[in-house]
C-alpha cells in the first residue's frame, strides 16, 4: 500500500519509518534539510538523533506529490497545524481514502478533537486516531510497544491494524474514539504535573497521587464528553499516562520538571524544537471542564501554573481532591 505521513517530526518520522518496512511509504516535511537528510543518510537528526531510519522511506518537501501518493494518509503534524494541513490536502487527496490522526490534543478555540477537525475538512474520508503509550525514541529503538487505532468502523480499524502493525509494534482497535482521543490529550497535562513533582523533588507517594487522581480526572471528563470508562483503563488511557508520566524522554514531563525547577513557560518553550502539547491542552481542558461542569483539580492546578497564576512550588497544595470528589475511585 502507498502510505504518506504529513509532518517530519519525532513521531511522524517514527511512524513513517515503521510503515516503510512493509509498505511504499513517503514522508512530507516542510523543511528541505530534513528531507535531504532522510533521502541521503536515512536519518532525521533534528528530531531523532542517533537513529537510522528504514532506508526504503522516501521523503519530499513537495506537498502535492506527497498527498497524491497516498492510499492511506497519516496526519503527523502537531494539533495547531492539523486543520490547515487537512484543508490543504482537500483538492489533492484520492477519494475515500482513510486518514489517521497522530496528534494528541484539541483545536484551541473550537475545543474540537483532532478527528473532528479532520472530518470537518475532509468529510468524505474515514478518519481514525492512532494513540497509546508510544514514546517515539523507544519505538525507534525496536522496543516492544502497543497502540490503539480508534475509529467507529470496525472494517476500517481492521484494515488499519494490518497496515500499522509492524514487528514489535502491536496495534489494537477501539470503537470509542472520544475516550481514546481524550486519554491521549489529557495525559499530557498530568505528565506536566508529574514532571513538576520530579523537579520539586517530591517522593513516590506524591507521584502516585498525581498519576492515580490524574487518571480519575481523565475518566471523569472523558465520560462526561461521551467516552467509555473502560477505555481509560486501557493503552490509550492508563497506558499512555504511565509512559508519559514516567519517561525521561517525554517532552511534557520534561516541561513539568523545568517548571518545578523554577523556569518560566517562556524560558522553557524558547529552548525547545519539539512540541509539548500539554501546555495548550491545559488551557483547553480548563474550558472543557467548565463546559461539562467537572472538577479537575490537577488539570486546574497545571492550568494555573501554565497561565502564571499559580507558583509551581505552591502547586502541590492544590492537588488534593476537591469537595464532591473525596471518594475513590471516581
Ligand atoms: N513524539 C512522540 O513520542 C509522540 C507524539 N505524538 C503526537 O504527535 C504529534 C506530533 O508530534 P511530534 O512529531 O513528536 O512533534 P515534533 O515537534 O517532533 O514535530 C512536529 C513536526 O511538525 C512540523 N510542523 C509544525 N507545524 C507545521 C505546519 N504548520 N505545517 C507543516 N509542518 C509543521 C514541524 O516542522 C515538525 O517537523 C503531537 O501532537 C504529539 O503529541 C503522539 C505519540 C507519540
Ligand atoms: O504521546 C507521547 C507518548 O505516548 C509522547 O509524549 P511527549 O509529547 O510528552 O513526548
Amino acid at each position: 500500500m502507498k502510505v504518506t505521513v504529513l509532518g517530519g517530526g519525532n513521531w511522524g518520522t517514527t511512524v513513517a519509518s515503521l510503515v516503510a518496512r512493509r509498505h511504499d511509504a513517503m514522508i512530507w516535511a516542510r523543511n528541505s534539510a530534513v528531507v535531504e537528510e532522510i533521502n541521503k543518510d536515512h536519518r532525521n537528526s533534528a528530531y531523532l538523533a542517533g537513529f537510522d531510519l528504514n532506508p526504503k522511506l522516501k521523503a519530499t518537501d513537495d506537498f502535492e506529490q506527497a498527498v497524491r501518493h497516498a492510499e492511506l494518509l497519516i496526519m503527523g503534524v502537531p494539533t495547531g497545524a492539523v486543520r490547515e494541513t487537512s484543508a490543504n490536502t482537500r483538492k489533492l487527496i484520492r477519494p475515500w481514502i482513510p486518514v489517521v490522526s497522530l496528534a494528541k490534543g484539541f483545536e484551541q478555540g473550537s475545543l474540537l478533537r483532532m478527528t473532528e477537525v479532520i472530518r470537518e475538512e475532509l468529510p468524505n474520508h474515514p478518519v481514525a486516531a492512532l494513540t497509546g503509550p508510544n514514546i517515539a525514541r523507544e519505538v525507534m529503538a525496536g522496543q516492544a510497544a502497543a497502540s490503539v487505532v480508534a475509529t467507529p468502523d470496525l472494517a476500517v480499524a481492521r484494515a488499519l491494524q494490518q497496515v500499522l502493525s509492524s514487528g514489535l509494534f502491536r496495534v489494537y482497535s477501539n470503537e470509542d474514539v472520544i475516550g481514546c482521543e481524550l486519554g491521549g490529550a489529557l495525559k499530557n497535562v498530568v505528565a506536566i504535573a508529574c514532571g513538576m513533582a520530579e523537579g520539586l523533588g517530591v517522593g513516590d507517594n506524591t507521584r502516585a497521587l498525581v498519576m492515580t487522581r490524574g487518571l480519575a480526572e481523565l475518566m471523569r471528563l472523558g465520560v462526561a464528553m461521551g467516552g467509555q470508562a473502560t477505555t481509560f483503563a486501557g493503552l490509550a488511557g492508563m497506558g499512555d499516562l504511565i509512559a508519559t508520566c514516567l519517561s525521561p524522554a517525554s517532552r511534557n514531563r520534561s516541561v513539568g520538571e523545568k517548571l518545578g525547577r523554577g523556569m518560566s513557560v517562556a524560558e522553557i518553550t524558547g529552548g525547545m524544537t519539539m512540541v509539548a502539547e500539554g501546555l495548550k491542552t491545559a488551557v483547553t481542558t480548563h474550558e472543557l471542564a467548565q463546559r461539562y461542569q467537572q472538577d479537575l483539580p490537577i488539570h486546574e492546578t497545571i492550568y494555573g501554573v501554565v497561565t502564571g497564576s499559580v507558583d509551581p512550588t505552591e502547586a502541590y497544595r492544590g492537588l488534593g481532591p476537591t469537595p464532591g470528589h473525596e471518594n475513590e475511585p471516581g
